[in-house]
């Protein structure tokens, strides 16, 4: 897994820059693609995105009858939980699930407030133990971090000790903010964009995720 120097900190991501995902990101971030074309590429790009973030994930193997013999099948060793943040997340869930039909699924939801741009917890549905799960957060965004280090958080305060963190756009500011916290993290995404404009979304970015899914009042 490759590492992102920024600045004097180091983070790990892994940037998947493959022409298909970049098509689907192209439309995504293209202004006049409307909901439904946006969430289709959403779901594509996840796809693409939960392919490499699990190459590396341990397998086992176990017989498998095939017609004529037997052979050695194989099956991830340890399915990740998956956790969409709400609501952006959700249009992540359904791709990431198709992948990992072994997975479970917790569900965090948090808006961030548009006065002081920290996360609003409005929703957690977690399991209480996490020792041993691997994680997988799914949220298209990574702005100022605030949002991803809070489900982050909340994910190590109940003992997970592997979580990949999953975002379609990356700001420098948001990965320097997930470094410093020492959470037990990677990051896959995208693209690491340039950077947050004064009202903290990402430029050039695609706007407001959440709303450019599901509706909303433009406020970028
Ligand atoms: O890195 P941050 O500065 O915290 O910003 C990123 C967060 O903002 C967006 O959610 P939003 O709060 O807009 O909620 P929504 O998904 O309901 O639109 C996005 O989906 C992230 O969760
Ligand atoms: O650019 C941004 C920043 C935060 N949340 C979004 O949906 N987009
Ligand atoms: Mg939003």
């Amino acid at each position: 897994m490759p590492t992102v120097a920024l600045g004097l900190l180091a983070v790990d991501v892994l940037v998947v820059d493959h022409p298909l995902a970049k098509s689907r990101l192209t439309a995504m971030r293209d202004a006049r693609t409307e909901p439904g074309l946006f969430r289709a590429a959403l779901h594509e790009l996840t796809t693409m995105l939960v392919y490499e973030a699990t190459r590396d994930y341990p397998v086992e193997t176990y017989p498998v009858e095939t017609p004529v013999t037997t052979t050695e099948g194989t099956r991830l060793a340890n399915p990740p939980l998956l956790v969409p943040v709400l609501r952006a997340g959700l249009g992540m869930a359904d791709a990431a699930l198709s992948l990992l039909p072994e997975s479970s699924m917790g569900f965090v939801g948090l808006a961030r407030d548009e006065a002081t741009y920290e996360p609003r917890a409005y929703m957690e549905s977690l399991p209480a133990d996490l020792t041993g799960k691997p994680v997988m957060v799914l949220d298209p965004m990574l702005a100022t971090g605030g949002s991803l280090e809070h489900c982050c958080r909340l994910l190590a305060d109940r003992g997970c000790t592997e979580i990949i963190v999953l975002c379609v756009l990356a700001a420098p500011v948001g990965l320097e903010r997930l470094e410093r916290s020492g959470l037990p993290l990677r990051v896959v995404t995208a693209s690491i964009d340039e950077g947050l404009n004064d009202k903290k979304f990402i430029v050039p970015g695609l706007g407001d995720a959440g709303d450019r899914q599901f509706g909303g009042m433009p406020r970028f």
